[in-house]
């Protein structure tokens, strides 16, 4: 109909556990009123044969998976694809997860940054390596080297002596445990938006209790238990998460977008811990792809500004794409011509966000 606003077609292929918590009606009919309509990916059918997408929103793993939006892209040069594949892969191993931490600059007299001392451990034999414990002291949190998603990733060991390393199954990442008040802070970051929250995380170990405790402690996404679980087992307990103080906006904001442009990522958030020696001291001990954003108060909305950051970004585009083929068609010379069209897809893409100049409605891509 004449005048009618274009509208914009978001595909999601998420696993059914993700559908369900995060394409809430809520969420689709705010989306719809604001012109963007969400669209279920049939994963039992090849995604070039579905569509027309403006962008396709995913979060599942494998190699077909890969293959299968390699060739939607370049059937599709227009579409925009929220992440790259690639770039979510290096949050599938917690050793070049944090690597990027490590790359950040950011400029603050009052507060610091950085990851725990960790050591990744391969086979068995290493494990009992004295040289490898050289840098680490107990308590440790082993974690499995992979971070795909499945609950076995999940699964974490606490170890308080020598006799919990035996229970390990390799590969791993050891990490000191460090005490940080029994609260996690998660940072969301969707775009160009960032949120900290707290939640409950395991309690301080002091150096006396570290004596009277049996080897190890296994434990599994202690941030996304119920308050009751915790509270009626004898190691958890209750934590005041009200008592505990955010750290400052702008320091998270800062870390939130290094990352963000370090590692080419839109939708993610990361754990950080406030090290309880120093006051001021934050460390980054997890970054997830795509985590659960229905549990940040808001997400509908910020998720809607999102796409539509997205939908405004592709309409530029669209304008300039048309200016360049009106250029051509008055037959402009040619060498000015030359690569108009990435030209602009450079610009609107933002793909020069890494250099340091952020614009406006930028998304990664
Ligand atoms: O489902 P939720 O809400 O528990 O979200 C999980 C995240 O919880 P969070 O938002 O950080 O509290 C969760 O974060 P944590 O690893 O628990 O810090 C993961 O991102 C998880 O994804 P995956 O299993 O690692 O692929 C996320 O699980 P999926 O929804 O992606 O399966
Ligand atoms: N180095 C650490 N020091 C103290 N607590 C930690 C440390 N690493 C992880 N934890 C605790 O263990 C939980 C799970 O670890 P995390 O690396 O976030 O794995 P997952 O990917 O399963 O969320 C964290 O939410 C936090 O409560
Ligand atoms: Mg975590
Ligand atoms: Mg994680």
């Amino acid at each position: 109909m004449a005048g009618e606003k274009r509208r914009f077609a978001i595909g999601y292929a998420l696993l059914p556990k993700k559908e369900n918590s995060f394409i809430r009606e809520s969420l689709v009919n705010l989306a719809k009123s604001r012109g963007v309509d969400l669209v279920k990916i049939d994963r039992e059918r090849s995604l070039v044969d579905q569509g027309p997408f403006d962008c396709v929103l995913h979060k599942l793993y494998g190699e077909d998976w890969k293959i299968q939006l390699a060739d939607f892209r370049s059937r599709n040069p227009n579409a925009v694809i929220v992440d790259s594949p690639d770039a979510i892969e290096r949050l599938h191993n917690r050793i070049s997860m944090l690597q990027v931490v490590s790359e950040l600059k950011i400029e603050n007299q009052s507060e610091t940054f950085g990851i725990p001392k960790q050591i990744v451990i391969y086979d068995q034999e290493t494990l009992f390596d004295n040289q490898a414990w050289e840098l680490l002291k107990f308590p440790v949190i082993a974690k499995p080297l992979v971070a795909d998603g499945s609950a076995k990733s999940h699964k974490m060991t606490l170890v308080f002596n020598r006799d919990g390393l035996n229970k390990l199954k390799p590969p791993i990442v050891l990490q000191e445990f460090v005490n940080h008040g029994g609260v996690i802070f998660k940072v969301y970051v969707a775009g160009e938006y960032v949120q900290c929250v707290k939640r409950k995380s395991l309690p301080d170990v002091s150096e006396e209790k570290l004596k009277s405790l049996e080897g190890s402690l296994r434990f599994s996404q202690v941030s996304n238990l119920p308050t009751h679980e915790k509270s009626d087992d004898t190691y958890y307990k209750m934590m005041n998460l009200e008592d505990t103080e955010l750290p400052p906006q702008i320091f998270m904001t800062d870390i939130a977008k290094g990352l963000r442009k370090a590692m080419k990522l839109n939708l993610f958030n990361f754990d950080v811990i406030r090290d309880t020696r120093f006051g001021n001291r934050y460390l980054i001990i997890d970054i997830n792809y795509f985590p659960g954003y229905a549990k940040m108060p808001g997400y509908e909305t910020v998720l809607t500004d999102f796409f539509c950051d997205i939908m405004i970004l592709k309409e530029r585009e669209k304008g300039l794409l048309e200016e360049c083929s009106q250029k051509k068609m008055a037959g402009t010379d040619g060498r000015q011509l030359l690569n108009c069209e990435e030209e602009v897809r450079k610009t609107v893409t933002n793909s020069g966000c890494s250099d340091g100049e952020e614009k406006e409605n930028s998304i990664q891509v």
